[in-house]
């Protein structure tokens, strides 16, 4: 039977002071989902490893199905596929684990059913992916999943989405902490308002972060790593995210920030060398909190989704 396969990589969203607006993609992981035309209509979720046999197999569940179903309706087609997913990433970590599963199964459904849309315009029906994982149609995970890079998300209504330039030698070190953190429970603890004061230091560091990258200042790039709006909340929820944050700066980190919602910690640095001293830094303070935590480290990963031939 006919049928494709396509990887989807792991995102950093928020990137400090973007919060829902800014976010890149990374080559060090990411999920893979194999699509493949089945006879009679509906879609089926045949099965998934690398969970732990947690996620759901339900089609209105699935981040994979809820996807292809979006695209399909749009498309006013009722074509049958069943659906294979092996998970890269680990779940509820701030790596953007169900935005790579929606992206990699629109991916792979596209392109089995002739590239009916340009890969930028498969971006609303990951959306109304997440939105059912996490109840947020945030599109700064599945954004830069799918398009690889730095993006930036204008506007919502309508959708406009900008790749960003990305600096050579742009580095990212990833820490993440074992336990997990839902992005609902992550948003839960955010403030509906937020004051004048603190309106004018996130744009200031939108702005300069921008910037940075345009003008490959990676100074600037560090300086605008700040987020007054969701980081003082959210950091409640990670122990040792202070003193992480200390630590690793003193090691060679340009700046420090969650990942996504949480609980993973993303630095960037310029080149990969500072890499080794950053988690080892981190690794110290966790040992004395007690908490195990997985690095990795990769370049920002600029092709984004892609079919595996
Ligand atoms: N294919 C899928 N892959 C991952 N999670 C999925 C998938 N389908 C549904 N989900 C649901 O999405 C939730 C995981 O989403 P959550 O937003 O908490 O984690 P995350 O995507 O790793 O985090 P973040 O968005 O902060 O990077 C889980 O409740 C899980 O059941
Ligand atoms: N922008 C989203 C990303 C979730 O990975 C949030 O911070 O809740």
């Amino acid at each position: 039977m006919q049928s494709v396969k396509a990887f989807a990589p792991a995102t950093v969203a928020n990137v400090s002071c973007g919060f829902d607006i800014l976010g890149f993609a990374i080559d060090a992981m990411g999920d893979v989902v194999e699509v493949q035309l089945k006879d009679g209509p509906g879609l089926r979720v045949i099965s998934i490893e690398g969970d732990g046999g947690r996620l759901p197999y339900e089609v209105e569940k699935n981040t994979c199905t809820v996807a292809i179903q979006a695209m399909l309706d749009e498309l006013g087609q009722e074509v049958g596929m069943n659906i294979m997913l092996k998970k890269g990433l680990p779940l509820g970590s701030g790596m953007g684990s169900s935005a790579a599963s929606a992206v990699a199964a629109l991916v792979a459904a596209n392109h089995l059913l002739g590239e009916p849309f340009e890969k930028k315009n498969l971006l609303p029906f990951a959306i109304v992916a997440e939105k059912a994982a996490c109840g947020a149609g945030h599109a700064d995970n599945v954004a830069p999943s799918l398009l690889g890079g730095f993006v930036l998300i204008r506007d919502y209504h309508p959708l406009d989405v900008i790749k960003l330039h990305v600096p050579q030698g742009l580095h990212c070190t990833l820490l993440h902490p074992h336990f997990e953190l839902k992005t609902s429970d992550s948003r839960s603890v955010l403030r509906d308002s937020v004051s004048l004061k603190h309106s004018t230091i996130q744009s200031g560091n939108v702005a300069g972060l921008i910037a940075g990258l345009f003008q490959e200042d990676f100074d600037l790039i560090g300086r605008s790593l700040r987020d007054v709006i969701a980081e003082p909340y959210r950091a409640t929820l990670i122990p040792g995210f202070y003193e992480v944050k200390e630590a690793v700066k003193a090691a060679g980190a340009l700046g420090m920030g969650i990942s996504g919602s949480g609980p993973t910690l993303f630095t960037l640095s310029k080149g990969a060398e500072a890499s080794e001293s950053i988690i080892k830094a981190a690794q110290e303070v966790y040992d004395v909190i007690g908490l195990g935590v997985d690095a990795y480290h990769s370049a920002v990963n600029i092709r984004g989704a892609y079919v595996l031939e």
